[in-house]
């Protein structure tokens, strides 16, 4: 694969600042331990935002090859928008990534494609990579409109995206009826769906564009799921929720080739 494997834990609402230092410690013995080649695969970790400092100050510190991102970022840079984090400071902090337009924040927050949009366009003015979250609930699955649905999520949250930027661009893929129920689709759904992801790329940009573009699959992966997962041609990666507060079997997911 030309594309490098991209290993995401997104902690969600989890961990405090105390407990991220543990973990990010631990994850990073266990890869030594098996003497992880980081040349291989990516590893980045999306601790919440009261964490970050604590983290970044551990990878630089113990230079640790693992990188960081945010949650979400603002769409605004700076100004009065109480609440909001705004991509310069997790540029400060050393962050590469961001996810934008997870499906919690865009069902539990509300976010539109075109809120999606202005994020991505804010996390590049920023230096940050976005990553960008898209996927059905279950009731379009089942209506078999997922690939559909899927789609127009996509082209409305790169609106306004140019084919420079697209290039490092990162997508989940993340059907939401498979978000912590322990439902994982088949490694073949997972393909389905990042194929058709990157064939719209290629019409939206270019086939260069498209062949450059990671697609991570997200939805109860595990140590055990991933390496099929993995082994399918458009998976290019993970984005792990649950499993990923677990050091140990994250480090398994990231060791899926081995
Ligand atoms: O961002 C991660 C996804 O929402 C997947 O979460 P999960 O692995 O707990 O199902």
């Amino acid at each position: 694969m030309s594309r490098t494997p991209f290993i995401a834990g997104n902690w969600k609402m989890n961990l405090d600042h105390a407990q991220a230092v543990t973990l990010v410690q631990k994850l990073a013995w266990t890869l030594d331990d098996t003497n992880f080649d980081f040349d291989k695969a990516e590893v980045v970790v999306f601790p919440p935002f009261t964490d970050i400092r604590s983290v970044q100050t551990l990878v630089e510190g113990d230079k640790l090859k693992l990188a960081y991102g945010g949650q979400d970022l603002s769409d605004q840079d700076s100004g009065a928008y109480t609440g909001d984090i705004s991509g310069e400071f997790l540029n400060k902090l050393g962050a590469k990534y961001v996810l934008v337009g997870h499906s919690e924040r865009r069902t539990i927050h509300g976010e539109s494609d075109a809120v999606c949009a202005a994020k991505v366009q804010a996390a590049y003015r920023n230096d940050l990579v976005p990553v960008l979250c898209v996927g059905e609930g279950l009731e379009t699955r089942e209506e078999n409109k997922h690939v559909e649905f899927t789609l127009e999520q996509l082209r409305g949250s790169l609106d306004g995206l140019s084919a420079e930027q697209a290039e490092t661009l990162v997508v989940a893929y993340e059907p939401v009826w498979a978000i912590g129920t322990g439902k994982v689709a088949t490694s073949a759904d997972a393909q389905e769906m990042s194929a058709a992801i990157r064939a719209e790329i290629e019409k939206l940009y270019s086939a260069d564009v498209a062949e450059k573009v990671r697609i991570l699959y997200g939805g109860s992966v595990k140590a055990a799921s991933a390496p099929e997962i993995m082994g399918e041609n458009d998976v290019d990666g993970v984005l792990v929720g649950g499993a990923s507060l677990d050091a140990s079997e994250f480090a398994n997911i990231a060791r899926f080739d081995a």
